[in-house]
């Protein structure tokens, strides 16, 4: 049984440049990771096939267009003709949430394929497989800190964050990226100052911030919640919402402050940069 962690991605900052002709965006973002999120555990011997448990199963089927599934295929038919394994996911991570958990499971279920089959993680055609999966799947893949450009596959590994606390809030309201990118502005407000990644990411935004609370007007009041709680270093959306995430400079705070959310109903968990 290989066991592979797929932890929740976080954009620190998030700005977007200029719409392509191809349908995408040309972005730049801070990606963060946090040391909680979905598991996903392989089992080369067991009969084939996914199996979602955790407490946001209910959430998604087990159906052949998970992300889960399609990592399968992809690793099966670019990297190695595999046989299928005993797939399973435990969903922690809200679904459509701006938290990549969607990403953080492919990536995971190419990782764990390659230590099944001995293949390297920065092998270039796993790499093409992540890209060929979604935007966010090539930074869940690498795992740590980073810059993306390009449409977010473009990466500048950068030295690891300090371990801050982190609160991340979601109103439990679904959010499609697509619509979401669908209607920015078209913009440009600059890109993201180069240095220490917290000092950049205190000067930056969420671009998409505008657009996704025109889609899910909670994430006004969650973000104006956060901003008030002692103790925050930033409170910002993360991708295209609607889950947000808050910066503390002390663990105890970030408890306070998860404490204090805790009677709107909305999904939080309290965690750290990793
Ligand atoms: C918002 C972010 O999460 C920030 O990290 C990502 O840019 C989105 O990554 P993702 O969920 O993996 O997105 P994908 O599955 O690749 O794309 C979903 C849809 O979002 C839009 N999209 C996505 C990424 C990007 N750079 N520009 C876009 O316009 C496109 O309409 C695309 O059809
Ligand atoms: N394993 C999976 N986990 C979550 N969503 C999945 C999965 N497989 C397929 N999906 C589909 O992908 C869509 C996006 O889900 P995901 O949770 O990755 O979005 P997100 O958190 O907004 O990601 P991002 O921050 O990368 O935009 C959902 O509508 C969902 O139906």
């Amino acid at each position: 049984m290989i066991e592979e962690a797929a932890p929740a991605k976080l954009n620190l900052a998030l700005h977007v440049r200029a719409r392509r002709p191809d349908g995408y965006h040309e972005l730049e973002t801070l990606f963060a990771f946090v040391a909680d999120g979905d598991t996903i555990r392989l089992d080369t011997a067991g009969a084939p096939g996914l199996t979602i448990t955790g407490p946001f199963a209910g959430g998604l089927s087990g159906e052949a267009d998970n992300l889960v599934l399609r990592a399968e295929r992809l690793f099966a038919k670019r990297v190695k003709p595999v046989p299928r394994a005993a797939i399973e996911l435990v969903k922690r991570l809200p679904v459509a949430s701006g938290i990549g958990g969607g990403s953080a499971d492919a990536a995971a279920t190419l990782r764990a394929l390659a230590r099944a089959h001995g293949v390297a993680n920065d092998d270039p055609r796993l790499v093409a497989c992540a890209e060929a999966l979604g935007s966010d799947v090539p930074a869940c893949l690498l795992g740590r800190a980073a810059v993306g450009r390009g449409r977010g596959e473009r990466l500048e590994p950068l030295p690891p964050l300090p371990p801050l606390p982190v609160l991340l809030v979601n109103p439990r309201v679904p959010v499609s990226t697509a619509a979401v990118f669908a209607r920015w502005d078209g913009t440009d407000r600059g890109p993201v100052a180069s240095g220490d990644p917290i000092a950049a990411a205190l000067a930056g935004r969420n671009d998409l911030e505008p657009p996704a609370r025109v889609l899910a007007p909670a994430i006004e009041r969650v973000l104006a919640l956060l901003a008030a709680q002692p103790g925050v270093i930033l409170a910002r959306m993360s991708g295209s919402g609607a889950t947000c995430f808050a910066l503390f400079d002390d663990r105890a705070r970030c408890s306070d402050a998860a404490a204090a959310l805790a009677p709107d109903g909305w999904w939080c968990l309290e965690t750290a940069l990793a």
